[in-house]
């Protein structure tokens, strides 16, 4: 099947196979996941790239996903049923795995040959010619160490030919990679992939290279500067013995360039030159204080120097930029290397140059995954694992909890075992630390207008970790696919609550912060209540806290936020601590009480006309949508009654007209009206969200309705556990055991190859041998109680090809996300609000309205 979003960077021909011939355990057998030697496994899997530069080794390594256990008899019969093959939708098999991203100093090279050594990221090459790509000069200096150390050859990838393949690759398959910096303001920017070209690629490395890139691998590099990321750590290293980096850049923080710097005011009297546009406190000359003064070094504070010198070279680089832009026309300079760091006032210094110069005509741009472009060009250049090849939404980035820390630093990828990832976070309740997420550090506000003025002291803590994790890991999943039925994927936007309003965060921030408790509770005792789970409970509390408390300080820290993403990050981050289904108990004893109930309900419904019949079904869906655990109020509720006591009481109060009511229109649809003849449906999806009487009296018996009247029904659940979600694995028990008391249910189900044992005995409506229309269950390739419908899984994508009508349920899945997506078919959002301030902001209406939202194919 064609992807939709017409995302595809380029296409090639023939793709790797893994050999597992001969595969053994490697070390310890005891071990829980141990590393698999597959010994006839060719060099067609490339692991690792480099790009040893002069200041920084860069390290993109790749590594496949564990084989999750396929003992799923649901995905066997969808995947005949649906017609998708392994190859369905490529001819050669795309391995799913990450992608991480790691540097060390180049002075450290020892430090990093470990690295490769430990993780044997060099025994994906296993012949005897065994190579791996390398870029930067390094790759010259640094070959006979690498046969030395590691018995490697180093095959030598062009620099610039990878810069530009590294940067295509990020600023067309990355969906946030690109951002502008502006005063202490951070602004994602969306890149046309067909309007990328002609653009000005910056790296700022030890020196500069600036480069006009036409296409892929269509480029001429136009200039340069010698004076970039070495000169500033080298001078300032002089100037201000600092030892490090990051050191150096901390100083600056706390520095005031004025002292040092000669303004137009010193020259001019205090006065502005303002006939060609010079305000006082404008920077005539750098350092050019010190000119005038009798000073020694010494009687500069360092802090002063070091700002002064950032100052100078940032925006030194910024405005040669705008004079090669301006050379060749271009508007869009994308700046990289590992100068930046993520770092406020050197971004927004070199933004106000390009800014300044240009009149407003050229826009500087940062790319978050600013120093690895060239090594993960270099990456690409393997020619055979067809990474050139992914597209925007099987790209999936994460950001790990946990990495191992040693000296003070953050040292490579996050950490992989449980045990450690718990006693990481435990070192730092030791040592009374505060948390701080493995993030980049980016401290909002720290620059005055242009980058001119003294940095302001808010957010200055540098954090010597950030720079090694300033990106996640790159997911790969190669089976994730754009909704089919979005009707403009490229305007689609999940999120309805934007976090960049700082109002909206802190909200959202508190009540996720007082869920914690609750949740953590559910989840140890979802395990068990043992010692362990308590350990991990309180880790994952810290964990989970500190993520928040990162995203408060710096929302943009992990890319663009949404709310969906925060709610995703959670689940995450439970799954990373072990907890994989806290909301277990809760979830089949509210299953388990809702389905001694249906028969009875569906007994009432069959009595009923088509009308009131489909009215009651709709209102059953909206009045069992109350049992929500993801919910404050919610759960509040539940400690006042029994499940059906609050079931009673909820479709008690249904009545319409809803806050948000197009029931009638819905119900033209699908009754037909005085001159309209109803027309059926031919395939619904039915998005379903809570476990118990949610799915089991709500959305279950309106699938029944649709099966009835002779539309196939597909119900999308989630693939993993998140809240007490119901999930594509429990779902056919569920319909099994209802189909015990439902003729229709059972057909339906037998049909979409959902019920395998003959167990099931026909009690209710009279026997009809016409053949049924299938019921069946696809998983959305979520584990998150909303869902980004560019990114769904093959399954559902599958599916989604003969459907004419979409049915989103929950807060999650229509409110939260998807409130404002269209599709090219009948669309109809089901859900209750459960939370005041969304009901006030979102339709106007309080707690506990409703929204039955019909959107006829457009
Ligand atoms: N931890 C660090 N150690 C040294 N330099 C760093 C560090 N972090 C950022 N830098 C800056 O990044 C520059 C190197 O950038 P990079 O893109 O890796 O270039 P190169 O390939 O020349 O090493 C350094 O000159 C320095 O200005
Ligand atoms: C997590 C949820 C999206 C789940 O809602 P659902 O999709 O089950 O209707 C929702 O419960 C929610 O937004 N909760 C946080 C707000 C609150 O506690 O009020
Ligand atoms: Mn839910």
């Amino acid at each position: 099947m064609a992807p939709v979003g017409g995302n595809s960077i380029h296409r090639s021909s023939s793709r790797p196979q893994l050999d597992l011939s001969g595969a053994a355990i490697q070390g310890n057998f005891e071990e829980k996941d141990p590393t698999i030697l597959l010994p006839n496994q060719s060099d067609d899997i490339s692991h690792l790239a480099l790009d040893i530069g002069g200041s920084l080794i860069k390290l993109v390594y790749f590594s496949r996903h564990e084989d999750r256990p396929v003992n799923d008899r649901r995905k066997k019969t969808i995947k005949e049923r649906l017609g998708i093959s392994n190859n369905n939708r490529r001819s050669y098999p795309i391995l799913g795995g990450r992608l991480h991203f790691v540097k060390f100093e180049t002075h450290k090279i020892n430090q990093c040959l470990d690295f490769i050594s430990s993780k044997q990221l060099h025994c994906g090459v296993s012949n005897e010619n065994a190579v791996i790509k390398a870029t930067g000069g390094g790759a010259y200096k640094y070959a006979d160490l690498f046969k030395e150390r590691l018995g490697v050859s180093i095959e030598k990838e062009d620099e610039m030919s990878c810069l530009v393949s590294g940067a295509n690759f990020l600023l067309k398959a990355i969906r946030h990679e690109a951002f502008t910096h502006m005063e202490g303001h951070k602004a994602f920017v969306q890149i046309d992939q067909n309007d990328l070209f002609p653009y000005l690629l910056v790296n700022i490395g030890s020196g500069v290279s600036m480069i006009k890139v036409d296409g892929d691998g269509q480029f001429q590099r136009v200039s340069g500067t010698n004076v970039g990321g070495g000169t500033y750590w080298g001078l300032g290293r002089l100037l201000t013995k600092c030892k490090s980096f990051d050191e150096l850049l901390e100083l600056s923080q706390r520095g005031d360039n004025r002292t040092i710097d000669m303004l137009v005011g010193d020259i001019y009297g205090g006065m502005d030159y303002s006939k060609i546009g010079l305000s006082a406190s404008t920077i005539a000359s750098s350092f050019g204080k010190a000119i005038s003064e009798n000073k020694d070094i010494e009687d500069y504070r360092p802090e002063d120097i070091s700002l002064s010198l950032l100052r100078m070279i940032s925006y030194n680089i910024g405005q040669i930029s705008y004079l090669n832009a301006l050379r060749f026309g271009l508007k869009r300079i994308f700046f990289g290397g590992f100068f930046i760091r993520g770092h406020a006032y050197t971004m927004d210094t070199i933004s106000f140059a390009v800014q300044f110069w240009s009149n407003g005509e050229a826009q500087a741009m940062f790319l978050r995954h600013e120093g690895f472009l060239g090594a993960l060009g270099a990456f690409m250049s393997y020619e055979k694992h067809g990474l050139d090849d992914l597209m925007v939404h099987q790209l999936v980035e994460r950001f790990p909890m946990g990495a191992p820390y040693i000296g003070g630093n953050v040292h490579g990828p996050p950490l992989g075992d449980l045990n450690e990832k718990i006693s990481w976070m435990e070192k730092f309740i030791l040592k009374g630390t505060e948390i701080t997420a493995p993030v980049p550090m980016a401290p909002p506000g720290t620059t005055g207008l242009g980058g001119f003025e003294v940095p302001s002291s808010k957010g200055d803590i540098l954090r010597p970790d950030a720079s090694k994790l300033n990106v996640g890991v790159l997911h790969l999943v190669p089976t994730l696919e754009v909704f089919p039925l979005l009707a403009d994927p490229k305007m689609y936007e999940p999120n309805t609550i934007d976090l960049s309003d700082p109002g909206e965060l802190e909200y959202w921030y508190t009540v996720l912060s007082d869920h914690l408790p609750d949740l953590v509770d559910k989840a140890v005792a979802s395990e068990g209540g043992t010692d362990d789970a308590k350990r991990r409970g309180d880790a994952f509390a810290r964990a989970f806290s500190a993520h928040l408390a990162r995203l408060m300080e710096e929302p943009a820290a992990y890319g663009k936020l949404g709310l969906a993403n925060l709610l995703e990050l959670r689940e995450e981050c439970l799954r990373e601590f072990h907890f994989f289904d806290a909301y277990r108990s809760i979830k089949q004893r509210e299953n388990e009480a809702s389905l001694a109930v249906l028969p009875d309900l569906l007994r009432e419904i069959d009595n009923m006309n088509e009308e009131t019949r489909l009215l009651t079904l709709v209102e059953g869906v909206l009045a069992a949508n109350i049992f929500d655990w993801g919910s404050r109020a919610c759960v509040d509720l539940y400690h006042k009654g029994t499940i059906i006591e609050i079931y009673r009481m909820s479709r008690k109060k249904m009545q319409r007209p809803w806050r948000v009511d197009d029931f009638d229109a819905f119900k033209e649809r699908m009754l037909g009206s005085q001159d309209k003849e109803p027309c059926k449906h031919k395939r619904a999806l039915l998005f379903v969200d809570n476990s118990g009487a949610d799915v089991v009296l709500g959305m279950l018996p309106l699938a029944r309705e649709l099966l009835r009247r002779g539309t196939e029904v597909v119900l999308v659940a989630n693939s993993l556990p998140a809240l007490n979600d119901i999930t594509a694995m429990e779902l056919p028990d569920i319909v099994a055991e209802a189909a015990k008391h439902c003729d229709i249910l059972r057909r339906a189900a037998e049909a979409g190859g959902l019920l395998v044992d003959a167990m099931i005995s026909n009690q209710d409506s009279p026997k009809d041998n016409s053949s049924s229309v299938a019921l069946m269950v696809v998983e959305n390739g979520y584990g998150s109680p909303c869902i980004d419908l560019r990114q769904v899984s093959s399954e559902l994508a599958a599916a989604a090809k003969d459907a004419d009508l979409v049915i989103l349920e929950g807060m999650g899945r229509a409110l939260h996300t998807n409130f404002n997506a269209r599709f090219s078919c009948d669309a109809l959002k089901l859900a209750m609000v459960k939370n005041q301030r969304l009901a006030e902001k979102l339709i106007n209406g309080n707690i506990y309205d409703c929204v039955c939202r019909f959107e006829p194919a457009g």
